[in-house]
């Protein structure tokens, strides 16, 4: 596993923990502006997830970074993104893009940390395509 430096996320909470993994996945962007990325091909996906809040749980956790993988690797690994259920290929809100998928691994780990008592919150996703391009998403509101 590539370890780096992640740009800091800007919060008020007193922990943040960070989770990297990646994922392999397909994908295609349906546009003819798209050039080659209109074709089918491949990506390892690197990955870093940061939640951060005030409470931990009744494990001491702020969320398990183990939890924090599997709802991302457990769906994307090994898949074509355009057949998931989160992507479009005819809206372009949600092509399967780097913008575009950083946004919607944030959405699906906000959703899961709604669920906990100890409310943490995802205040960054880093999602790495290529080894010279990556997307870094952050939602306007996070709660302090
Ligand atoms: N803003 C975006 N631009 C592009 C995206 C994207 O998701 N968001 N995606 C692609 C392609 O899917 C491609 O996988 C990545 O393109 P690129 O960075 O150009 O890949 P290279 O490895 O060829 O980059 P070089 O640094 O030129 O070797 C395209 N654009
Ligand atoms: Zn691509």
């Amino acid at each position: 596993m590539m370890q780096q430096i992640y740009p800091p996320a800007v919060h008020d909470f007193s922990y943040e923990i960070n989770k990297d993994f990646h994922f392999a996945a397909a994908h295609y962007i349906p546009h003819e502006d798209a050039g080659t990325c209109r074709q089918r091909h491949g990506h390892t996906y690197f990955t870093n997830i940061t939640v951060a809040g005030d409470e931990l749980d009744h494990t001491g956790f702020l969320v398990n970074f183990k939890v924090v993988k599997d709802l991302i690797h457990k769906r994307f690994d090994h898949q074509t993104l355009n057949d998931d259920e989160g992507f479009s290929d005819v809206d372009a809100e949600l092509f399967p893009t780097t913008e575009v998928a950083a946004r919607t691994i944030w959405e699906i780990v906000q959703g899961y940390l709604n669920t906990l008592p100890n409310k943490p919150a995802c205040v960054q996703v880093y999602l790495r395509e290529t080894p010279t391009s990556y997307c870094i998403y952050r939602p306007k509101e996070v709660r302090s």
